[in-house]
């Protein structure tokens, strides 16, 4: 039997097929960390930083602060499958779990080519900050495969997550560990996970939220974190007298969330005159008329190619004039290479991570104001929370009492991140994270350590 190692060493995006390395088995070695690529920080070091600084400010204890940021528990796994033609793929997966002080632990599966060890990490801990910023009872968790989903079949995806679901479902539960959809997964993916998991443990609705409303998912959860940017951005813009109609806004990113605030920007008057995705970027000054490039998006399975506007490069589209940029695609985008030519007034963090901690420093000293992404982008798990919520009690809210509480928790939030930035003299970012926190660091003390 001819067994090939394979250690990768940047990027965790590989399928790799049994058939093509002429092994019998191929397994993935070592402790894999994906170096920061040209002017993007590593993710994991990025967010020890902003961590670091928000427990200098708050005075933590240097014990209390290490257990807070080493995770609870990692796991890795393996997931083989066979593809639609026969042949064998094999594909990383990640969970990891970074703490449940203040409740289960809750995030996203990712299903992207450049998911690793260290993004899912950083991912896990934002995920700690962001419940806490809600002030929600969750800790955080944060799941991934790296794979390119629009490479794989639907019933491809569909065995890879079943697979994968096979491997972590001792893990996770509804009191332990609660996971949803993020970029490249969605209703269906956790679909499959809670039959994948009902097989072992009996039916249980409420082990994953972002499901489809057939099987106890939340009205409203689709649009919830669109949404949720959509309020914190009317919190942010209000207190500088101002509101979302007239404003110029710039979207990176076109999928669930970046095209949900897309929707709801525009129906407040907010006039959008630029987005991208994957397949390309355009641009219309006068603004995109965004129920035509939503139906143009579903058709064509991206913004390319529309008629409403013109193309132009997407590596310009975080640097096109505008009042207000909206990241809602990937990490680490905004960075020290981008972040002086940034021409917005204000940052709506919709993705994860989007900005360095370098770039951070340079937008600062240009005054522009940046809505942390552990504020900025809660509204999603805040509606997974009203989901698990529903599942448990047995009973289905209203839309409509999902988005008035949705705006609740978005007004609430807001209100305690200023609090905070008083109280610390810091920035929006720091201020989340000292609220986020001293929040995790009081439940942890409170809780004790069992001695
Ligand atoms: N789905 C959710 O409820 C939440 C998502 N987020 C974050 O929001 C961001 C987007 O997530 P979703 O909208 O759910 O994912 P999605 O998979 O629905 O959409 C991702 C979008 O990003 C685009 N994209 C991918 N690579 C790109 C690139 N190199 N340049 C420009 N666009 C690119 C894709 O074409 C697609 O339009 C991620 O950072 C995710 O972690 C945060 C909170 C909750
Ligand atoms: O809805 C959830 O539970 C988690 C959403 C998520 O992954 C995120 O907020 O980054």
């Amino acid at each position: 039997m001819v067994v090939c190692l394979h250690s990768p060493n940047s990027l965790l995006c590989v399928s790799i097929e049994a058939s093509q390395t002429g092994c019998d088995k191929v397994i993935f070695g070592g402790n894999i960390k994906k170096k920061a690529s040209g002017a993007t920080m590593n993710a994991l070091v990025a967010t020890n930083r902003n961590f670091k600084r928000a427990a200098k400010l708050l005075g933590l204890d240097s014990k209390l602060e290490k257990s807070l940021l080493i995770p609870f528990r990692e796991i890795k796994v393996e997931c083989t499958i066979p593809k639609d033609d026969g042949t064998l793929a094999s594909f990383v997966g990640f969970r990891v779990q970074h703490d449940n002080a203040r409740g289960p632990m809750k995030g996203g599966i990712r299903y992207h080519p450049e998911v690793d060890p260290d993004e899912v990490n950083a991912l896990a801990q934002l995920m700690t900050w962001k419940t806490a910023v809600a002030n929600i009872p969750y800790g955080g968790a944060k799941g991934g495969i790296g794979c390119n989903p629009g490479e794989l079949s639907v019933s491809e995806l569909e065995r890879l997550t079943r697979v994968f679901a096979q491997k972590i479902h001792d893990l996770i539960g509804i009191h332990t560990d609660v996971p949803a959809p993020d970029m490249g997964t969605g209703p269906q993916t956790m679909a499959w996970i809670l039959d994948e998991y009902s097989k072992f443990h009996g039916y249980s609705p409420a082990v994953v939220t972002g499901k489809p409303i057939d099987l106890g998912g939340s009205l409203g959860r689709d649009a919830a974190t669109g949404r949720g940017v959509l309020f914190a951005t009317e919190a942010l813009l209000k207190e500088h007298g101002k509101t979302i109609s007239g404003q110029r806004f710039v979207i990176q990113g076109f999928g669930n969330v970046g095209a949900w605030a897309a929707q709801l920007i525009s129906e407040q008057g907010g006039k959008i005159v630029a987005v991208s995705d994957i397949t390309g970027a355009i641009k219309n000054s006068k603004g995109l008329d965004i129920p035509s490039l939503l139906k143009h998006a579903k058709e064509h399975k991206g913004v390319k190619g529309f008629h409403g506007g013109d193309p132009i490069d997407p590596k310009s589209i975080l640097v096109e004039d505008c009042d207000i940029l909206i990241p809602a695609a990937l990490g680490g985008v905004i960075n020290r290479e981008n972040a002086s030519d940034i021409k917005s007034k204000f940052i709506i963090e919709a993705a994860n991570h989007p900005t360095d901690p370098e770039a951070d420093e340079i937008l600062s000293k240009k005054g522009v104001v940046i809505l942390p992404d552990i504020f900025a982008n809660s509204g999603g798990v805040t509606v997974s929370y009203f989901e698990w919520v529903q599942n448990i009690q047995g009973f289905m809210w209203d839309e409509e009492k999902v988005n008035n509480e949705l705006k609740n928790y978005m007004t609430r939030g807001f209100k305690d991140v200023k609090e905070m930035c008083k109280t610390h003299n810091c920035d929006l970012r720091m201020g989340a994270f000292t609220l986020g926190v001293n929040r995790v660091a009081r439940a942890t003390v409170l809780r004790g350590w069992g001695a």
